[in-house]
């Protein structure tokens, strides 16, 4: 059964299912947390849908979130009408409860990926997977939503990444995150080889990092929160025009710098309970690098995102943005 999937996929039992049928379309278990679902008869104006959860293998409201999908889907509560593949990122590391096992997998996103390793070796069939989906819906536009929660709180726990690209988002997409009661934008101003850049990247998809309220274990997330997302995707899936929300209620924000741990010396100068999104005045010490030096705040203020102290050397350890005025990241005079 289908809503079995994610226990069967995460008690190492990935083979026991591989095929199957819905009452409005039917699913192939293509690998190990690869999933791709199929409508029986596509709706008109549809996605070539990619949801990936699990990519860190602790953050697990996004994976109760698909189970939840997948359930209603079962039971007949929602119609297929858009070819979807769903994608559990690090299935050991979500055994484990841990972020990564070995090295962060959410950086290995790239085709020139040399690294050798169980989660270079879990990137390149993700790459795959997806390649191949958008591939055989060619004729269908393309999104992807990597779903993610956030190790710190946030000043807006639900906010979305918007990965580095040439070309713009769709206006349209920030109607729809929106109306998901997402909270705040964070524009990326350089490739990050993040899997939502990877999509957006290779194929031009609308592809986008979704950091869905702070990390918790399994059964202790606060799912009523993410019913607007939900039914954002749920939308998707069914191949309806999703609802259209005021993109003015979100906060926009863009990446002035990179905060990269250079250092095995390397500490943060702020308490682990500062929240995403706090800004700190000109002069403030946001860090300290035995090798590359203090990172002092300059002449405009600067919020912290994403702080880690703990990432591997050579890492991000923070990015360091500021508000900005739209979405594709002009600053505020
Ligand atoms: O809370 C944190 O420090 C990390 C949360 C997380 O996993 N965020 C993603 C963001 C990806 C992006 O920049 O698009 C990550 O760090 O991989
Ligand atoms: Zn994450």
């Amino acid at each position: 059964m289908l809503s079995d999937w994610l226990d069967l996929t995460l008690g190492g039992n990935a083979g026991a299912i591989r095929t199957g049928r819905l009452t409005t379309g039917s699913f192939d278990c293509q690998g190990p947390g690869i999933l791709e679902l199929t409508p029986e008869a596509p709706v008109s104006g549809a996605h070539a849908c990619v949801i990936s959860a699990g990519i860190h293998g602790n953050e697990t409201a996004p994976i109760e979130l698909v189970g939840e999908l997948l359930a209603r889907l079962e039971a007949g509560q929602l119609r297929l009408g858009a070819p979807l593949l769903v994608l559990l990122g690090n299935i050991p590391a979500i055994r484990h409860s841990q972020r990564f096992i070995t090295t962060n997998l959410n950086r290995l996103f790239r085709h020139d990926l040399s690294l050798e390793g169980d989660e270079p070796e879990r990137a390149r069939e993700l790459m795959a997977s997806v390649d191949d989906f958008y591939q055989r819906h060619a004729d269908l536009p393309r999104l992807h939503y990597d779903m993610h929660t956030a190790i710190r709180d946030s000043r807006y726990p639900r906010f979305v990444v918007e990965p580095f690209a040439d070309s713009p988002s769709a206006p349209l997409q920030w109607q729809w995150l929106a109306a998901a009661d997402m909270q705040a934008v964070l524009h990326q101003h350089q490739h990050s080889w993040t899997f939502s850049h990877y999509s957006k990247h290779y194929h031009g998809a609308q592809a986008f990092t979704l950091e869905l309220g702070r990390v918790a274990p399994f059964g202790h997330n606060d799912m009523t929160a993410l019913r607007p997302l939900r039914h954002l995707l749920e939308t998707l899936l069914e191949g309806r025009e999703p609802q259209r929300g005021d993109p003015a209620r979100m906060a926009f924000f863009r990446v002035e710098q990179e905060l990269m741990r250079h250092a095995e010396d390397f500490r943060l100068c702020f308490a682990d309970d500062v929240a995403n999104f706090t800004e700190f005045p000109p002069g403030s010490c946001l860090a300290r690098d035995a090798v590359a030096g203090d990172c002092v705040v300059g002449e405009q203020p600067l919020a912290v995102v994403f702080p880690n102290a703990e990432v591997e050397l050579g890492a991000r350890a923070a990015l360091l943005v500021r508000a900005s005025e739209t979405p594709s990241g002009e600053t505020r005079c």
